[in-house]
């Protein structure tokens, strides 16, 4: 049997007690924790202190290391004016002479500053005082001068980054930032291993610091300046008179050179002769009747649009060669038997000798080179590519025969004038030329053919009175009429007509063509087909 416990009063008293104490260890527990938690907000707290603190020394070391940049300045400045202060351990050098030998403007300085100098040291009344060894000038005392100022780079350095001292010394501010940044720049760049500072004995004894002399000792020791040369301003000059861009000051500086007139004499009057010769061209009036002729065979330069309304289809080769609104590129068309003949190679020759016998009349081909000679043959037989072509003078190096069928021969001659080839073979060519044209009795017929643009040279004209002395009948032909103005065709016509008026041997009328637009491509068939009709052999 379980007797009951019975709590007696003293194991009650302790229940109470142990409940007591409990309690007690619970509430400081809860202290415990609580001041752990607060220990670690503390740390936490400390350490971004630490950090923020660290920051704030760092901040601080610059903005010492700055300042003392700017001590630098200042006691530069003051050195300027004579009265040195020593900043931290950097020196100034003075070195007035050599940085004045440059510019003989800043020459005349010198004298002023030594002025300045013994005025400086003689009385503090030429400078406005502020604090021990920091002065203002006062421009009001005249030897310093505008000029002065400017040049002076310690002076305007001082200036960039004090406005006080700017404001006092007046002028142009904006002027004078600019120059303080250089300054600032400068002094970064170059800072202490190229400043110097050289003192007076006096200033020494003044100051008890040592006298630091610069290697390239000077005679003036009391003004401050730097060993690296001023920065020359920039100068505007014009160099090249004859440069376009330059064209303003040209004309208001003319120059007469008269050993380049001299030289030019010959060309000079060639040139005008050229110039006069261009003047009479544009003042002949060409006759109605020819401007009708060129219109009507759309001759000139044209918009292809015109060719459109006339009704013929620019996809073609030679176009106006062609029916309006045909669109066949076939030699059917042609309206001359004889042209519509094949054009083959019949033989080239380099020497008289080789020239090909045969009973055949033929009709020659004349002219520059390169004005169109052998494209004219591919155009009127409307066979391209036969003969070759080239946009490069001196192609056609041979008497070409081509036979067009069993009736005709055409002959394509080279070129006389420019072309890319030795002198002695384009004389040879020349020669040849001039001997196939006097003495070929096959030869019925000489088209001569000009360049509308260049019109008749010294040489066509040779050709012309040798043919007129050997009676070999020639007409003239205008070749690339498409490259100039109707109106500079007609013009063209009517010149090439009147300096041939009294030549017995020159067939009328003078043709006009393009080979590109096939413009009087017809026409000159017409005339050429005739030629072969009514040849005698
Ligand atoms: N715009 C235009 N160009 C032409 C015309 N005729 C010829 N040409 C161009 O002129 C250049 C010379 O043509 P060629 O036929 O080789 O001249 P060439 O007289 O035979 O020249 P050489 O054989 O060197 O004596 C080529 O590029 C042709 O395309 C024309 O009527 N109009
Ligand atoms: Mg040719």
């Amino acid at each position: 049997m379980v007797t009951p416990y019975r709590l007696t009063n003293r194991t009650k008293n302790h229940q109470i007690d142990l409940a007591a104490t409990q309690v007690k260890l619970q509430e400081r527990l809860q202290n415990l924790t609580s001041v752990c938690r607060n220990n670690k907000k503390h740390e936490r707290m400390n350490q971004e202190t630490r950090s923020k603190h660290s920051n704030l020394k760092k901040r601080a070391n610059f903005a010492i290391r700055k300042s003392d940049k700017f001590k630098t300045l200042d006691s530069n400045k003051k050195g300027v004016y004579g009265k040195i202060v020593k900043s931290q351990s950097r020196k100034v050098k003075v070195d007035d002479n050599a940085s004045n030998v440059e510019d003989g403007y800043y020459k005349k300085r010198n004298d002023s500053v030594k002025l300045k100098s013994e005025r400086i040291e003689g009385s503090k009344s030429n400078y406005r005082g502020r604090k021990d060894g920091e002065f203002h000038r006062n421009e009001s005392n005249g030897f310093v001068r505008k000029e002065d100022r400017r040049v002076n780079a310690n002076d305007v350095g001082s200036k960039g980054y004090n406005k006080r001292e700017s404001r006092d010394a007046g002028g142009d501010r904006r002027k004078k930032s600019e120059n303080g940044e250089n300054r600032l720049g400068f002094l970064r760049k170059y800072g202490d291993a190229k400043r110097v500072q050289l003192r007076s004995s006096a200033e020494e004894h003044k100051f008890g610091m040592k006298k630091v002399k610069s290697r390239k000792d000077v005679s003036d020791d009391s003004v401050t300046t730097f060993d690296r040369p001023r920065r020359k301003r920039r100068l505007i000059r014009v160099e090249y008179p004859h440069d376009t861009a330059n064209k303003r000051f040209d004309d208001s500086l003319p120059t007469i050179d008269n050993t380049t007139d001299q030289n030019k004499d010959p060309e000079d009057t060639e040139e005008n002769a050229e110039m006069s010769k261009n003047a009479q061209f544009r003042a002949i009036q060409p006759s109605p009747s020819i401007i009708s002729f060129v219109n009507e065979n759309l001759l000139g330069r044209r918009r292809e649009i015109e060719f459109k309304k006339a009704g013929y289809n620019i996809e073609l080769p030679s176009p106006l060669d062609n029916i309006p609104f045909s669109t066949s590129s076939e030699r059917e068309r042609i309206e001359e038997s004889v042209f519509r003949n094949k054009l083959t190679f019949f033989a080239a020759a380099k020497v008289s000798s080789s020239f090909p016998s045969h009973d055949l009349p033929e009709i020659a081909f004349a002219g520059r080179s390169n004005v169109g000679k052998s494209s004219l043959l591919n155009s009127l037989t409307r066979q391209w590519g036969v003969v070759r072509t080239s946009d490069k003078p001196g192609l056609t190096q041979t008497i070409n025969f081509f036979n067009l069928g069993p009736k005709l021969c055409l002959v394509d001659l080279p070129g006389y004038g420019f072309a890319y080839a030795k002198e002695e073979v384009k004389e040879s060519w020349e020669e040849l030329v001039k001997e196939y044209v006097s003495t070929r009795e096959e030869l019925k017929r000489v088209c001569l053919l000009i360049d509308t643009k260049w019109g008749m040279k010294p040489r066509d004209h040779e050709l012309v009175d040798l043919m007129e002395r050997s009676k070999t009948k020639y007409q003239i032909v205008l070749t690339k009429t498409d490259l100039s103005f109707p109106v500079d065709v007609a013009r063209r016509a009517m010149q090439i007509e009147e300096s041939l008026k009294t030549k017995k041997s020159a067939i009328q009328p003078l043709m006009m063509v393009s080979s590109k637009t096939g413009a009087g491509i017809r026409s000159l068939r017409t005339v050429l087909s005739n030629v072969s009709r009514f040849a005698r052999l």
